[in-house]
């Protein structure tokens, strides 16, 4: 036997041991994940939920190492959605605002979200884009600027172009998904403050008392590295500034403390490790005390404290539903309602402890398996540094990623030579690590 062979006898028996642990491995079940068949030619819906229970059979089925980017369909979801479409729809029709609760559905949705990060009821309203809330989110930290951190006007008498207290810089993650710094550069100028993008780990350094807000990412989209939401919070505030954090990496992967730390604003996507399906809502979170003083830069009728009222002027709804804009995008959001079922009994904590150990596996595996050099880690080692994604770089990565995926491995690969590997503790097993890691030496060896 191979010195290789050896190390895959004893990685295989491991991963067997730590499935065979695993308090969370049940809920595979919930989730369809044979890539073998095709859902589309799929006669009756329910078969999807029977193939689910076969998901974790390994042989046949894939290893979805991608939840990162879009999570895998929970088997509750598209039978939920068949009785949104033909009853809630087809048959109730605009009844269903009131008796099937498609009018209160961003806020029911946001505090079935809310213990997931750490929020209390009553701070978060799902729906738009994390695009859009990244937007909303941003300027009426800026607004809320204006008249200090505690609310008061002039805290040190010193007026700034609009008012603001001389606090016309916004300090924006240098590292970040783009997206938000695009919304970043239009949420400044439309505010008339300055942009300045920085990396995480300079912003104690960077804030002054002309810093407004700061839009952080909890966890690198790239690097899968996890930041210090507690201590860079403190830092904003002591600065006098409003922290606004970017949880799509982070939210459903590990505890994000959103009360507990006193973040101000914090926005989100659904889709990745929540599951909620492409293009699923986004949501938002206001702190509670904050509330009174967020003023939306889309304040649509949804807001309005009596939107059939419809009144030329606007007067802003108390709470968190002042994040709200227009009509909700009911059939996405009743989608990821089904979706979050999946979560009933299953703490955070757990998901963590899970989610570390699965890419404590992997690491372990890629070192017996990826000749040493071949790659670079990214992602770093320290648990208190890592997120729920193992990021690695070689020069062909793009080559290297088609051809996982071809090897029945599915990660992505993010320009120009990054490999990303998401591990969703809900549904990715120690036998699926396993399987990656030696597909992954298998490739890069070739
Ligand atoms: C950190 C981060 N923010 C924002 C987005 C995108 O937001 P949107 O839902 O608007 O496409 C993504 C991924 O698409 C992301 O990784
Ligand atoms: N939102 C996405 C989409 O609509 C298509 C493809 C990928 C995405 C993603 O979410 C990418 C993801 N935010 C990333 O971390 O790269």
């Amino acid at each position: 036997m191979s010195e290789l062979d050896l190390k895959a006898q004893k990685l295989v028996l491991k991963a067997q041991e730590l499935d065979a642990a695993d308090e969370l491995a049940a809920l595979r079940g919930k989730f369809v994940l044979d890539t073998a068949s095709d859902p589309a030619d799929l006669e009756d819906l329910e078969d999807l939920a029977d193939l689910s229970g076969r998901a974790g059979d390994g042989d046949g089925a894939g290893v979805y190492l991608d939840g990162n980017s879009l999570g895998a369909l929970p088997a509750a979801v598209p039978a939920h959605v068949d009785d949104v479409v033909r009853r809630q729809w087809g048959s109730l029709r605009i009844r269903s605002w009131d008796e099937s609760g498609w009018w209160t559905a961003p806020e029911r949705i946001g505090d079935r979200i809310a213990p997931l990060v750490g929020a209390a009821a009553g701070q978060i309203v799902v729906g738009d884009s994390t695009s859009v809330n990244v937007f909303k989110a941003l300027v009426a930290a800026v607004r809320m600027a204006g008249d200090g951190r505690d609310g008061r006007d002039g805290r040190d008498g010193r007026d700034g172009r609009d008012g603001r207290d001389g606090r016309d810089e916004i300090l924006v993650d240098a590292t970040t998904f783009p997206t938000d710094g695009y919304i970043a550069g239009s949420a400044a100028r439309m505010t008339g403050c300055s942009l300045r993008p920085v990396t995480p780990s300079e912003v104690p350094g960077a804030l002054s008392d002309r810093t407004a807000a700061v839009l952080l990412n909890h966890v690198d989209y790239r690097t899968g590295r996890l930041h210090d939401l507690p201590g860079l919070t403190a830092a904003v505030h002591e600065a006098g500034a409003y922290a606004v954090w970017d949880l799509c990496h982070s939210a459903g992967a590990l505890p994000v403390g959103l009360d507990e730390y006193g973040v101000d604003l914090a926005v989100g996507c659904t889709y990745k490790y929540l599951n909620g399906g492409p293009g699923s809502p986004a949501y938002l979170y206001v702190r509670r005390d904050l509330q009174p003083r967020f003023d939306s830069p889309l304040p649509g009728w949804n807001s309005h404290a009596e939107p059939f009222g419809m009144r030329p002027e606007y007067t802003p709804a108390p709470g968190a539903l002042r994040g709200r804009v227009g009509t909700p995008d009911i059939l996405s959001m009743l989608a990821l309602e089904a979706a979050l079922e999946v979560w009933d009994g299953v703490t955070i904590e757990s998901v963590r402890a899970k989610s570390l150990a699965l890419t404590d596996f992997f690491l372990e595996c890629v070192a017996a398996y990826v000749p040493e050099g071949r790659v670079e880690f990214l992602t770093p080692a320290a648990h208190a540094e890592r997120g729920s994604q193992v990021a690695l770089r070689c020069p062909d990565a793009g080559d290297v990623m088609k051809r996982l995926i071809e090897n029945g491995v599915v990660g992505d690969f993010r320009h120009p030579d990054v490999l990303r590997f998401g591990f969703t503790p809900l549904y990715v097993g120690f036998g699926d690590v396993e399987r990656a890691g030696r597909v992954l030496g298998d490739v890069l060896v070739s």
